[in-house]
C-alpha cells in the first residue's frame, strides 16, 4: 500500500481558495503528498481583497496540532498567516517540540495591502518563530518589516538574507517577486544558509492573476522536504511548480485571480 508523505500547514483560511490553507492543501496534493491543516484564522476574502478576518483561540490551534501530530504524524510543516503575537508564540512553542523540517512563511500583508499579522506580533516572529525554521521565506515587504532593509535591486538580497539568518532559521529564501522588473527580466529568489548561495531564476510572467504565489511556493517547499529532498533540491522543485502555476493563473472575480494549482493537469487558454 502506498502511503504518501504527510505535510502539515498551520495557516489562515482564504474563502476565495487562492491563498492560505486552501492553496497549501492543493499544492500538497499536486506534489504527491497528504496535506493536513491547523487553521489559525478565517478570512472572508476574494479577488478584490480581504473583507474580514477572525482569529481562532490559541487553545483551538493547540488542539488541532496535537490531534494531527500525535496520531497521524508529520514529515514537514509549513506556517502562513498567524494573525497575532499570541498565536505566533503558541505555534513557535508547538514547533520547538518537533524534529521535522519547518518552512516559515512570515506572512504580513496580502497582495491587496490587507494586514494578516498584527504589528505587535513582529517581535515574536523574530525571536520565537524564526529560530524554529529550517527555511524562512519572506517576500521583500516582509524583509522590510522584519529587518528594516529595503531591497531595491538584486544585490540588496544578500544583505537581506544575512539579516534574516541572524534571527536563527537555518536557511533564508528571499523572494524577489516584488522587485521592480525591466522588460524580459527574470523572477529571482536567493536561497542561502550563510555559506552556500543559490540564485533561482525563472521567466517573469506578465500575468496579473498571481494570488497565492507565496503560500504556494512555501507549501511546495514543505512537500518536497517531506519527500526527502535536500533544501536546495526542494527549493528548485518548488520554484518550478510556482512558476508553472503562476504562468497558468486565471481570471476569477473582478480583481486578481489565483494561480492554477492544477497546472500540470489543466490547460487554460484565456487569462
Ligand atoms: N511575475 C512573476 N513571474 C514569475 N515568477 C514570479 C512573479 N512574481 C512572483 N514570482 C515568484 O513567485 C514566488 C513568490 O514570490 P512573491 O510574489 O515575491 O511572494 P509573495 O506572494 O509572498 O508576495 C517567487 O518564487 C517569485 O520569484
Ligand atoms: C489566509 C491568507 N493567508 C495568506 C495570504 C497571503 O498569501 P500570498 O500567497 O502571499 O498571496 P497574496 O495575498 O500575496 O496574493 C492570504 N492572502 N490569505
Amino acid at each position: 500500500m502506498h502511503i504518501p508523505p504527510r505535510v502539515l500547514t498551520v495557516a489562515g483560511s482564504d474563502s476565495g481558495g487562492g491563498a492560505g490553507i486552501q492553496a497549501d492543501l492543493k499544492t500538497m496534493l499536486a506534489l504527491g503528498t497528504h496535506g493536513m491543516s491547523v487553521v489559525t484564522a478565517v478570512t472572508a476574502q476574494n479577488s478584490l481583497g480581504v473583507q474580514g478576518a477572525w482569529e481562532l483561540p490559541a487553545e483551538a490551534v493547540r488542539a488541532q496540532f496535537r490531534s494531527v501530530v500525535d496520531d497521524i504524524g508529520v514529515q514537514a510543516v509549513k506556517t502562513g498567516m498567524l494573525s497575532s503575537a499570541e498565536l505566533v508564540e503558541t505555534v513557535a512553542e508547538l514547533l520547538a517540540g518537533l524534529r521535522v523540517p519547518v518552512v516559515i512563511d512570515p506572512v504580513g500583508v496580502s497582495k491587496h495591502g490587507d494586514a494578516l499579522l498584527a504589528a505587535t506580533a513582529l517581535d515574536a516572529v523574530r525571536t520565537a518563530l524564526l529560530p524554529t525554521a529550517t527555511v524562512a521565506t519572506p517576500n521583500l515587504d516582509e524583509v522590510a518589516q522584519l529587518t528594516g532593509i529595503r531591497v531595491e535591486e538584486e544585490a540588496d538580497m544578500r544583505r537581506a538574507a544575512a539579516a534574516i539568518l541572524d534571527f536563527g532559521p537555518r536557511w533564508a529564501l528571499i523572494k524577489g517577486g516584488h522587485l521592480p522588473a525591466g522588460r524580459g527580466e527574470s523572477a529571482v529568489d536567493l536561497l542561502t544558509d550563510g555559506t552556500e548561495e543559490h540564485w533561482l531564476r525563472a521567466p517573469r510572467h506578465d500575468n496579473r492573476h498571481t494570488h497565492g504565489t507565496g503560500c504556494t511556493l512555501a507549501s511546495a517547499l514543505a512537500a518536497q522536504l517531506a519527500k526527502g529532498d535536500t533544501v536546495p533540491q526542494a527549493t528548485a522543485a518548488a520554484k518550478d511548480y510556482v512558476t508553472g502555476a503562476l504562468a497558468a493563473g486565471f481570471r476569477l472575480g473582478a480583481g486578481i485571480g489565483p494561480v492554477d494549482h492544477g497546472w500540470r493537469w489543466n490547460r487554460h487558454d484565456a487569462h
